[in-house]
């Protein structure tokens, strides 16, 4: 098999490396500075212990910053320190060789020609035999503080190394004897200062921070521009011998430096990463791409090695967790990416894990250790697929960002987003909430009509607001109304209709929608709305009306819903309530508890109020004469499921005399008839006498009927003069 294109272009990165380094050293005379420390006076040019001991008088011991805290752990950092404050530093050629060494530094640290380093005195640190600062990274204290410069003055001892680490490697730096010993890291490297063995380390402290710093244009690089072309014409390996795989959607090229955000944002790209992303760019340019600056954090996860043998890598994950595309705003973000779009000059194994986990006895799976890195990269991708690479990036905004182009009716963007086959079925298996007005947007500008169902058709009703009105009248207008009425049928099939969230819209949102629809010139989308509404509520009543539905299921559901039946009906012409009366009439079972509440719902002289108002009155007289009950009459209203077993109950209901009867009846007719009667909630106590075959079932008529029903009676006379009240 050929190395794929990304494995080439790691290699071929780190051959272009350019000779920038992590860390320096250099030297000056020590008579270039002179240094005055407040309660001490004048610093000799040559300290020793009477000096050290002068310094450590008017020090403190030194603090370290861990996360936004700042802590005291001799274990961790055990030196004296002497604040900036206190320290002044002049000379006459002081200036000049800072401004020298500076310059110097900004080259060997491979730094951009043309940037400036400026040096800001942290502190003055001395180091007793013994003391020393364990291993660790500077805080980037200011936004464009790239580096850290120590300065060793000349003071007898031994031990006391600087220790730096980067990328696998790692250098000791000790100074010259008497010479002011410059060294320079990049803060983000690893470092740490031996313990003192004897004598005094004594050193200046500095931030060193950048300006001007923007990446230089690179040359273009053909082979660089030419394994870019390839990565995104290969199909990624597969990871199984049948795998079908496709060509990759982008490029994460990782950085060896750490960086802020904000260092990202401005370009401060430090030692050879700067060159990297100036040929990385200049390559994307050439072949049609485009690029972001982007931060990630990788998990691997290594199988421990045993008997001496290396672990091996199990798992690894790579998640975009913040970008910025060139000349654009920076986003959080959290997109996996395919280790096949992953390329690495430099192994993210031989850099400093942010955290590490040891997991032991996993039974098969062997001991496992587990590590965590950020790293930051830059991606590229080609200019003709960016629609779809943002879409998996953010798929809101990228169909906002569409939307808005759209709005131009820039034709090229609208066929794009007409063909992007690739980028539709991501909304549809997301459907991000925030992602309809977008896609109703765009889906109200193409001509595509399947494209725009495609793109509509996962949402819900619940989430078509007030503004996007005119959208969804264009919507109509560019796709028919018959288009429109398929949409609004599957946005509405979401939620069923007495459901809280179906309650919800209705009663916020569709009175408000309907007059912006009417507004907009689009009265017959608001009418189809209206419609499509008025239909589930007739289905409703007719569903609820059911014999096989509890009484007090129907009850509560009709009270629910009243309130979004007034708004419906509001909404609705003469025939669509005509209508509505007809299907109350039709299913009389408890419709009252609905009529009562769509009268609360609306203003009394409301003309649906009015009509609706003669229905209960006609409704609640009924039902006030059925439940006038003579003095011993133990009948009670029953239809069940229509089975012989059903009429022979309903026979005992309905017999005014008979209360009580014995059924010897098999296993699954008693289940029948306990099921009937529990759901009808009759007054009937029902239960079975396990004797003889088949057993017995005993239905005795309860007293209480007596009471429920003169209790019901109560409360229809009471709803009848609210009627009679408002009338
Ligand atoms: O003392 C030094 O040389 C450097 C101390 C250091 O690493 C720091 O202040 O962060
Ligand atoms: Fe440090």
């Amino acid at each position: 098999m050929s190395t794929p294109p990304r494995i080439s272009l790691a290699r071929h990165l780190n051959d272009q490396r350019p000779e920038g380094s992590f860390s320096t050293q250099l030297t000056a005379s020590p008579d270039a500075l002179d240094i005055r420390v407040e309660g001490v006076g004048a610093l000799p040019a040559r300290m020793y212990a009477a000096d050290a001991k002068k310094l450590k008088a008017v020090a403190g011991p030194a603090h370290f910053g861990r996360g936004t805290e700042t802590l005291h752990d001799t274990d961790v950092r055990d030196t004296w320190e002497i604040t900036a404050d206190k320290v002044t530093l002049g000379g006459v050629e002081w200036d000049a060789t800072l401004g020298q060494i500076l310059t110097e530094v900004r080259d060997d640290l491979g730094l951009p020609y043309g940037s400036t380093l400026t040096a800001e005195l942290h502190g003055l640190l001395v180091y007793g035999t013994g003391q020393f600062f364990a291993p660790h990274q500077d805080t980037e204290k200011a936004d464009a503080m790239v580096a850290t410069l120590v300065v060793v003055l000349p003071s007898a001892h031994s031990g006391g190394e600087l220790v730096v680490a980067h990328a696998g490697q790692t250098r000791l730096h000790r100074p010259v004897d008497s010479r002011l010993t410059f060294i320079a890291f990049y803060a983000d490297c690893r470092h740490e200062i031996r313990r003192v063995r004897s004598g005094h380390r004594i050193t200046l402290v500095f931030n060193l921070l950048i300006s001007d710093a923007q990446v230089g244009e690179s040359a273009p690089d053909d082979v660089l521009a030419s394994l870019i072309a390839d990565h995104f014409a290969t199909p990624a390996q597969p990871r199984w011998p049948q795998e079908q795989t496709t060509t990759p959607s982008r490029l994460v090229v990782l950085l060896d430096h750490e960086y802020s955000k904000h260092g990202l944002s401005r370009g401060q790209f430090k030692g050879h990463d700067a060159e990297r992303v100036s040929a990385i760019r200049a390559a994307a340019e050439r072949t049609d791409c485009r690029t972001a600056v982007a931060l990630t954090k990788i998990h691997e996860t290594w199988n421990e090695g045993y008997d001496g043998y290396a672990g091996d890598l199990a798992d690894t994950e790579t998640v975009l967790s913040w970008w910025q595309p060139v000349d654009e705003d920076c986003e959080e973000i959290a997109l996996r990416v395919a280790e096949s779009e992953i390329c690495a000059p430099t192994p993210t194994v031989s850099l400093n894990p942010y955290e590490s986990e040891y997991t032991g006895n996993m039974g098969n799976y062997g001991n496992t250790e587990e590590y965590w890195y950020r790293r930051a990269a830059v991606v590229v991708w080609p200019q003709a697929r960016d629609f779809a690479v943002r879409a998996e990036t953010d798929p809101v905004r990228a169909l906002e960002d569409i939307a808005e182009r759209l709005h131009d009716a820039d034709l090229a963007m609208r066929t794009q987003s007409a063909i992007d086959a690739r980028a539709v079925p991501l909304f549809v298996r997301l459907a991000p909430a925030g992602a309809f007005s977008p896609c109703l947007k765009v889906a109200s500008s193409v001509d595509d009509t399947d494209l725009a169902t495609r793109l509509l058709e996962p949402f819900s009703i619940a989430s078509l607001r007030t503004d996007d009105a005119p959208h969804l009248a264009r919507a109509a207008q560019r796709h028919g109304m018959s288009w429109v009425s398929e949409i609004v049928a599957s946005w509405l099939s979401r939620h069923s209709f007495a459901s809280e969230l179906h309650d919800d819209w209705t009663q916020a949102t569709l009175p408000a929608l309907c007059d912006r629809l009417r507004a907009e010139g689009a009265a017959d989308v608001a009418d189809l709305v209206a419609t499509r509404l008025h239909a589930m509520l007739l289905a409703f009543v007719r569903r609820s009306s059911s014999a096989g539905n509890p009484p007090s299921r129907r009850q509560d559901g009709y009270r629910h819903s009243a309130p979004t039946a007034a708004v419906i009906l509001a909404e609705c012409d003469d025939e669509a309530l005509a209508e509505f009366r007809s299907a109350v009439a039709e299913n009389p079972r408890d419709v009252t508890t609905l009529l009562l509440g769509i009268l609360a719902a609306l203003p009394q002289d409301d003309p649906i109020a009015i009509a609706l108002a003669e229905d209960t009155t006609v409704l609640l007289e009924r039902r006030i004469t059925e439940l006038t009950r003579r003095h011993a009459d133990w009948s009670i209203a029953f239809d069940g499921c229509g089975c012989d077993l059903c009429g022979r109950l309903e026979r005992f209901a309905r017999s005014s005399e008979s209360t009580r009867t014995e059924w010897p009846l098999k296993k699954d007719f008693r289940l029948h008839l306990h099921r009937e009667i529990d759901n009808a909630e009759l007054p009937v106590d029902h239960t079975t006498i396990r004797t003889g075959r088949p057993f017995t079932l005993v239905l005795t008529k309860k007293k209480a009927l007596f009471t429920r029903d003169a209790a019901a009676r109560r409360q229809a006379t009471k709803d009848l003069a609210w009627v009679a009240a408002r009338r």
